[in-house]
């Protein structure tokens, strides 16, 4: 970069975790049991055996780790609330106590001068609503609306941008069509229809918030760049496969009233006819939409379920611990793609980074001091922030920047094997240490990008 970037004024600086991957406790104080704390549960479905029985201990860490995000200058900080907190059996009784602690920790970020950005669904799902029927249950919309309106009532104008849902795909493509998140189905029939629902139960809330709050609601997916590995017109044909199952299916809905036409090819029977009336709940008006990025996919037509493509590894590239390739060019592409498909919508970049081995925090420094040395997050974080930039000087619309991750978490059901963390967690004592990520954020952010 030949010259020292320059970021729109306000533009908002963070990092984001969730509910499940930090806090610890999910049963305290009344708390429900969700679908996570059962798959933890589940003998096999867990890398280790890893729980989120304990986490990062955040459920009684909390204050100092809001002091940890004011003293690496955070100006924002992106979290979830765990739905069976508020409400142990996903409707009705308001467990009081769960919503006392995410209005105390959304006090103590304002009174720290830390803008939240709350996230009423990263895939906790309260088991209670799974016994019936979880995100296969048309009824889950009114739930979903229910849930999300007993917070914005609670807690709308000290927090003012809210987030329906963190990746329906994820959602979907994980819990119901490979099984390999909760809750573990694996079904082609089941998978429309969970994502239908979700995109449904989004709609419900916006409408909710629409009548009971004040401030900008909006959604969250995660999106992928897909780039043909030959010029043949099967791989043009997969790339637009993937592009339409990933990058298409729920923004398309969301924004546009109707889904991308690759999806009944994929789906086949498996894809239902939807009601018109879905979609006009579906779109509604959003305030801003988040952008989740990590990688790309150079995508090939290959045998497989249900997408028949596949993804070609690159000889030179760079690769995260996650296996993801390091391509920061594919979020500038990305966020072009995105204004040019669906306008100027206002996009806050809602996740980005990456899992590297990072040497142990018993490390110390010459004065004494432990350290983690994170050279390689650095040089992702460096890059990404600066494919950011590029987009904002073509033109896009971009508000922020929320680093995956605030520190080192559950890893769902990686469990603790990948540390996307700035600060590095010690999970037998629970201690954070700042890695020289966290000192080179704080430095980008004081210099607001500058010194990128
Ligand atoms: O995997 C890192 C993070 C994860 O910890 C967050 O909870 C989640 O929001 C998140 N989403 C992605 C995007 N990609 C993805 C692809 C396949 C499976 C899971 C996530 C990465 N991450």
């Amino acid at each position: 970069m030949n010259q020292a970037p320059v970021f729109p004024e306000g533009f908002l600086w963070g990092a984001a975790t969730a509910a499940h991957q930090i806090e610890g406790s999910p049963l305290a104080d009344g708390a429900g049991p969700s679908i996570w704390t059962r798959f933890a549960h589940t003998p096999g479905m867990m890398l280790n055996g890893d729980t989120g029985d304990v986490a990062c201990d955040h459920y009684n860490r909390w204050k100092d780790d809001v002091k940890l995000i004011r003293e690496l200058g955070l100006q924002a900080y992106r979290f979830s609330v765990s739905w069976s907190r508020i409400l142990p059996e996903g409707t009705g009784r308001v467990n009081q106590k769960g919503l006392d602690f995410y209005s105390r920790l959304v006090d103590e970020l304002l009174a720290n001068g830390i803008e939240p950005l709350l996230t009423l669904y990263h895939w906790d799902l309260p088991a209670a609503l799974d016994d019936r029927g979880g995100w296969l249950n048309r009824d889950i919309a009114d739930w979903f609306a229910e849930y999300g309106s007993v917070l914005f009532r609670a807690l709308d104008g000290r927090v003012k941008k809210w987030v329906t849902h963190n990746e329906p795909w994820v959602v979907t493509d994980g819990g119901y069509l490979h099984g390999a998140l909760a809750p573990g189905h694996r079904s082609r029939y089941e998978a429309p229809i969970a994502s239908h629902n979700l995109m449904r139960a989004h709609g419900a809330a916006v409408k909710a918030y629409r009548e009971l709050g004040k401030h900008e609601i909006g959604l969250v997916v995660n999106i992928e760049p897909k780039y043909p590995a030959s010029d043949s017109a099967e791989d043009a044909a997969a790339v637009r496969r993937a592009h339409a199952y990933m990058n298409e299916q729920y923004l398309h809905p969301a924004l546009l009233g109707r889904y991308p036409p690759e999806l009944k090819e994929i789906f086949g029977d498996a894809w239902p006819e939807w009601p018109e009336d879905d979609f006009r709940l579906i779109r509604q008006p959003l305030d801003f939409v988040g952008i989740n990025y990590y990688t790309r996919s150079v995508t090939k037509a290959a045998e497989s379920y249900p997408l028949n493509t596949g993804v070609v590894k690159q000889p030179l590239g760079t690769y995260t611990e996650t296996g993801w390739e390091v391509f920061p060019q594919g979020l500038t592409d990305l966020l072009l793609w995105f204004k040019q498909t669906y306008g100027d919508l206002p996009v806050y970049i809602t996740e980005n980074g990456a899992a590297f081995f990072d040497p142990p925090a018993a490390m110390v420094d010459e004065a004494g001091n432990r350290r983690v040395r994170d050279p390689l997050r650095i040089d992702y974080l460096r890059k990404h922030i600066g494919a950011v930039h590029e987009a904002i000087r073509q033109g896009v619309d971009i508000r922020g920047y929320m680093l995956w991750s605030l520190m080192d978490n559950l890893e769902w059901s990686l469990g603790y094997s990948k540390r996307f963390g700035m600060v590095h967690v010690n999970y037998v004592t629970q201690e954070r240490t700042p890695k020289d990520s966290a000192r080179w954020y704080s430095k980008v952010i004081a210099t607001h990008g500058r010194s990128l």
